[in-house]
């Protein structure tokens, strides 16, 4: 294994050339070590970078009678989760994470830990659940017994007074919506927090939100290793629009898409019900259309799907209108899906359909009269409770977090890289958003399944599948000490890639 010199960021993206000509802050600090065949290990920061004396414990999980006859409970300081599971044979071994879980030593004895739990950034569902398996986890795995959370967001480190969290009182928060410690978009003061952080003594803490709060994470990290505190800053990944880069799904996703077939379900009711009847069903989803591509396939109810990554004209040719005008006389009725940043072209020009419940814009559009229902269930498909699956993912982000913390690791986001856990350095999560690719066969399934014309030319979908392979190739050539390691960070098959 080698040390690595910081990489030099792709010029794939209007964003990575942005960073080029402002270099990012991130592109000193990265922790890269080179193996055989191109293998890189894209490392997260351990306390030990800063404080190289710090003292070992035994993990005290090898005592706990529940874990202590798993075979192999601890993982191997070596694992590592490879970012690229689909190779060919003479391809690179490419970017690898630290895989996620418990270590033989842990950094911190159970009476020295104050742990900490703040909320930010929108609702989502399985926040609370999240909360309440960071606190059970640390109590029953590691012995820890003084757990707090930080109310309404960042600005609640220097706001508000703390709330003590035990199993008792999270015992049942699972089974609600929202998160009990209150959220905000708002407030976040690095000075302040890290302040907050050294004089309640809080030697870890989980921060649960989206890529803006990840980004206010990094930089609480970079604060608590200048000053040289002995602090795990934790990341825990949240966005319902399941747009997080490199991960393989965010929590509380699946339980969105499910909520939203009961919208779907409602509208197609109501269009089957009247003549010419149109079920219009607005989803989540200002910059990426996930929840609204998955909910389309997951219902079969759909005949068409709107989101913001395909561009979308109402008239002419090949336009919105006409396609309403024939499926409904093919069919007698449709369901309609738009992610909410769908069309702003349109928006922009005074001519979103979607937001108007005015019939009478269809009505002039179209030759005939059309009912029309319009179903806004946006803030319900993320107000409720986390359904089984999302359950049982949050439990295993809550412990792969507080392992992470417990074993040292610091300036770090934890996450299922194909199918396993792996702590995630905090640039790679902020660097970009996932979007719905629509050249890539996942669009494509959509497009079979609800039969609706892709709204674009043939010199459209050519330049698209030309700007894709230009993207693939400059990340597939960029050399990582001379070796053609590096995957795009798209290529994790996350998000429906396949
Ligand atoms: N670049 C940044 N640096 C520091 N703090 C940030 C940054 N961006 C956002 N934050 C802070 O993170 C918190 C949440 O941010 P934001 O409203 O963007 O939600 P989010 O975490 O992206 O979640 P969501 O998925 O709901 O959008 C806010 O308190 C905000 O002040
Ligand atoms: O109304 P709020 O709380 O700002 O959140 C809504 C937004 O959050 C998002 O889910 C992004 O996280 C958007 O898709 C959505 O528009
Ligand atoms: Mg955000």
């Amino acid at each position: 294994m080698k040390l690595l010199e910081p990489r030099k960021e792709p010029l794939a993206s209007s964003a990575a050339a942005a960073a080029a000509k402002a270099p990012c802050k991130w592109a000193m600090k990265k922790k890269l070590v080179g193996g055989d065949a191109g293998y890189v290990l894209e490392d997260v920061p351990h306390l030990t970078d800063y404080m190289p004396e710090l003292p070992t414990y035994p993990n005290p999980l090898q005592d706990n009678p529940a874990y202590s006859v798993v075979k192999q409970y601890f993982v191997n300081t070596d694992d590592t989760v490879t970012q690229k599971i689909v190779v060919r044979k003479n391809s690179a071994r490419g970017t690898h994470f630290r895989r996620a879980g418990p270590r033989q030593r842990v950094y911190f004895q159970p009476d020295e830990v104050n742990a900490a739990i703040v909320t930010c950034g929108g609702l989502c569902p399985g926040l609370n659940t999240v909360i309440r398996e960071l606190v059970c986890g640390l109590y029953d795995m590691y012995g820890v017994t003084s757990v707090v959370g930080i109310e309404g967001g960042y600005k609640g480190f220097y706001s508000r007074n703390t709330v003590t969290l035990t199993p008792k009182s999270v015992n049942d928060i699972h089974k609600r919506g929202g998160t009990i410690l209150g959220t905000s978009r708002g407030g976040h003061d690095t000075a302040k927090i890290v302040d907050s952080l050294q004089d309640r003594g809080i030697n870890q803490v989980y921060i649960i939100g989206g890529d803006g709060t990840q980004q206010g994470a990094s930089v609480i990290y970079e604060e608590v290793r200048r000053r040289g505190l002995k602090c795990a800053v934790v990341g825990v990944p949240k966005t319902i629009d399941n747009d997080i880069a490199v991960i393989d799904k965010s929590f509380g996703f699946d339980t969105a898409v499910e909520e939203a077939q009961r919208a779907i379900n409602a509208a197609h009711v109501e269009a089957e019900s009247a003549e010419n009847g149109i079920g219009v069903v607005k989803l989540m989803g200002r910059n990426s259309g996930f929840i609204a591509m998955y909910a389309t396939l997951a219902s079969r109810d759909v005949d068409c799907c709107l989101i913001p990554e395909s561009p979308f004209y109402l008239e002419g040719k090949g336009g919105l209108l006409e396609f309403v005008e024939k499926r409904l006389k093919d069919s007698g009725h449709m369901v309609i899906v738009v992610a909410e940043g769908a069309g702003q072209d349109l928006i922009a020009q005074s001519m979103n359909f979607v937001d108007t419940q005015d019939q009478d814009h269809f009505k002039k559009k179209t030759n005939f009269p059309i009912t029309l229902k319009y179903i806004d269930p946006t803030y319900m498909i993320r107000a409720v409770r986390s359904n089984a699956s999302d359950n049982v993912y949050c439990t295993l982000l809550a412990h792969s977090a507080l392992h992470g913390a417990m074993a040292g690791y610091s300036g770090f986001t934890v996450a299922p890289v194909n199918g396993r856990h792996a702590y995630i350095p905090f640039y790679r999560i902020t660097e970009k958003q996932n979007k719905v690719v629509i050249t890539d066969r996942m669009w494509a399934r959509v497009l079979c399944s609800t039969n609706q014309p892709c709204f674009l030319s043939h010199e459209d979908v050519e330049n698209m599948k030309h700007d894709d392979d230009e993207r693939h190739h400059l990340h597939n050539t960029q050399l990582l000490d001379g070796s053609p390691a590096k995957c795009s960070p798209n290529c994790n098959g996350s998000a429906g890639a396949e």
